[in-house]
């Protein structure tokens, strides 16, 4: 391909993650990757370059743009070079017009990036939350030490804090190793591993995983339970649960059963839960907005709409949870987002809603209201607030 034909199929690409991001569809690598499948004629070398342009306009831009060619127009205008393959050749965009509409950069929409102000996150840290996240595995400590998968990995780096953390370098293929095939390794940010770990889960626990999703922290739990008790991993996302058992197979984890529940019928279906668990972990669905750093496109896909029923459902979710605690147990609140209507908040109105119940020090990131809070800036994790919270 040419420069001209890159920088026009990165229109075109961030054209359909522009309307994606408007309907709800599919994800911007997603969008990508299908791009390509219908383009053979691009080697790898042209795929790299369309997909780093495409990044790097969607990093640059905080409000979704008007086009894609508007995007782009974005990043030209202080790059010469890029400028110059606007040339109406044959596969290349068309020559810039004057007083073309070009889209602004900036960190968010304007409405999120003032909640995100108003959420104690200054300058500094919300740049951060747009830089490119490292590679983190977590080692299954059943199946090793970490110092036994640090040996299979070049350049491998132990985590700070993190007792099963390695940092790897990013053009490690984790997903076709052996380590993986055999269970010692699975990828999951530092900050995942850091809010399971704050959870307090320990060995012979009676544990429920409220929105266990794929399972990423219900096998962080069974680690650290040391496959000891028993984890109740729920969620109400069919495809998403259903990639559990083949994980804790591969992972040797024996103690995870997973349950599908009905969005709005979940309290009948946790209803033989009621008052008996040591710990529930209600790892809630939220905005993402500490994750933009894997998913930059998330903040054009955000609306106050959307923000709103998420609120909703994190504060019926909490509720639901508290009547599975056994008197004296535990939840853990945990969101991988910074806005503070979606953490401390939260957290808040319950103290509110249930009285007796108190919050307990989380020993981890910054402590930040009744909980503590992980920023890529300060830990160079993805973002998070945690909380831990203690039944009467
Ligand atoms: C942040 S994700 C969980 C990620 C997962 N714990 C992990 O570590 O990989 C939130 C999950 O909440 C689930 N969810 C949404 N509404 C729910 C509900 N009413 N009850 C249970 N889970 C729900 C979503 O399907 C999603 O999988």
């Amino acid at each position: 391909m040419t420069p001209a034909a890159r920088t026009q199929a990165a229109i075109e690409l961030l054209d359909q993650i522009t309307v994606a991001a408007r309907n709800g569809g599919a994800a911007a690598d997603v969008l990508i990757a299908r791009y390509f499948q219908q383009r053979r004629y691009a080697g790898s070398k042209d795929r790299r370059a369309v997909r780093t342009l495409v990044y790097e306009a969607i990093r640059t831009l905080g409000e979704r743009p008007a086009s894609g060619r508007a995007a782009v127009l974005a990043l030209a205008a202080d790059r010469p070079d890029l400028a110059a393959t606007f040339d109406g050749s044959g596969f290349g965009p068309a020559a810039i017009a004057p007083g073309e509409p070009v889209a602004r950069a900036g960190l968010a929409p304007a409405w999120l990036h003032d909640a995100l102000q108003r959420s104690d996150l200054d300058r500094r840290q919300l740049q951060a939350l747009l830089d490119r996240a490292p590679l983190d595995i977590r080692v299954n400590t059943l199946m090793g030490t970490r110092d036994d998968a640090a040996a299979l990995f070049d350049g491998a780096v132990p985590i700070a804090h993190t007792p099963a953390g390695l940092r790897l370098p990013a053009d490690t293929d984790v997903e076709r190793s052996d380590a993986f095939a055999g269970g010692l390794v699975e990828v999951q940010d530092a900050g995942s591993q850091l809010a399971t770990l704050a959870t307090g889960a320990a060995p012979g626990m009676t544990v429920v995983d409220l929105c266990a999703g794929g399972g990423g922290k219900t096998l962080a739990l069974a680690a650290l339970m040391a496959n000891e008790g028993r984890i109740v991993a729920t969620d109400t996302d069919r495809t998403r649960l259903q990639r559990l058992q083949p994980r804790a197979d591969r992972a040797g984890v024996t103690i995870a059963e997973a349950r599908l529940l009905d969005p709005g019928e979940e309290a009948a279906a946790l209803d033989d839960l009621r008052d008996t668990a040591d710990l529930v972990l209600v790892d809630a669905p939220c905005s993402g907005t500490g994750t933009w750093r894997r998913n930059p496109e998330a903040r054009w896909r955000l609306t106050a709409a959307r923000l709103a029923r998420l609120l909703e459902t994190q504060c019926r979710l909490l509720d639901l949870a508290a009547a599975l605690v056994r008197p004296g147990g535990a939840l853990a609140f945990v969101v991988c987002s910074l806005l503070d209507a979606e953490g401390r908040e939260q957290v808040d109105g319950f103290l509110g809603r249930h009285a007796g119940w108190s919050t307990e020090p989380v020993a981890i990131g910054t402590a930040h209201g009744a909980g503590a809070r992980l920023t890529p800036a300060s830990d160079g994790t993805d973002g998070f607030f945690v909380a831990r919270l203690r039944r009467p």
